[in-house]
């Protein structure tokens, strides 16, 4: 049977990635995925967004719902500190396996944990099971739809603090229309729109930050 795309991808980093180095990761997808095989990562433009605003955040703890391949994990926990940790949910195990050689070769195995589930089982399990208090910083990259109810699912399970940040990506395309209106007309939100571009396109997207006052 022939490879999968994300198979292909994992193949270009392990030969022409350095070790070690996640930007040289980084790249390497980018580079792949902007000439040879378009992939839903979260890309070099909006990948800089991200990068401030977990600068500015310097999160403890952060969740990423939607793993993929690997690169936004890439991306945030390289700029984490020492005793940070990020945890990523994926559901499908060929991305999960994938996402976890990646993220291997960039040597942030020790930083993240892949948890492999859905999103809406895992969520609950996150204080008891994975020792989680709350969540500095929740990165939402997976089903948009998904996106409104787990935000609900993060609340209803005390997962949120003062000034827990929530980062959503593709608000624009291919849309997160109930996860807009669900946040911006909640008092319980302080939102701020990012537009940007579709990772590898000229098409219009952008990224919501919504900070949950408590
Ligand atoms: C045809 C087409 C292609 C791409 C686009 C443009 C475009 C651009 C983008 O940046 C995108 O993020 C997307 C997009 O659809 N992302 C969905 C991402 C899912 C990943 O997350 C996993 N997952 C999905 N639900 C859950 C869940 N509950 N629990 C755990 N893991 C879940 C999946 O297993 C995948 O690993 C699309 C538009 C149209
Ligand atoms: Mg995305």
């Amino acid at each position: 049977m022939d490879q999968s795309k994300e198979q292909r991808i994992l193949n270009t980093v392990s030969y022409n990635a350095v070790k070690g180095d996640p930007e040289s990761v980084m790249k390497c997808i980018d580079k792949y995925c902007s000439q040879y095989e378009w992939a839903m990562n979260v890309g070099d433009e909006k990948g800089l967004i991200l990068d401030k605003i977990v600068e500015e955040a310097d999160p403890s703890v952060v969740l990423e719902l939607g793993t993929y391949c690997g690169y936004s994990a890439i991306r945030i926990a390289r700029l984490l500190k020492p005793k940070a940790r990020l945890l990523t949910i994926e559901f499908n195990p060929e991305f999960a396996s994938i996402a976890k050689e990646i993220i291997d070769i960039a040597g942030l195995s020790d930083k993240v944990t892949i948890l492999e589930g859905h999103s809406e089982d895992i969520i609950p399990q996150l204080k008891k099971k994975y020792e989680v208090e709350t969540l500095d910083f929740v990165f939402l990259d997976h089903w948009k739809e998904r996106y409104a109810p787990d935000t609900v699912l993060l609340e209803e399970c005390g997962l949120l603090r003062k000034g827990s940040i929530l980062l959503a990506d593709n608000v624009v395309f291919p849309g997160a229309p109930e996860f807009l209106k669900y946040v911006r007309n909640n008092q319980r939100f302080e939102c701020t729109s990012y537009p940007s571009h579709l990772e590898y396109m000229q098409v219009e997207d952008a990224m919501e930050k919504a900070v949950y006052l408590g």
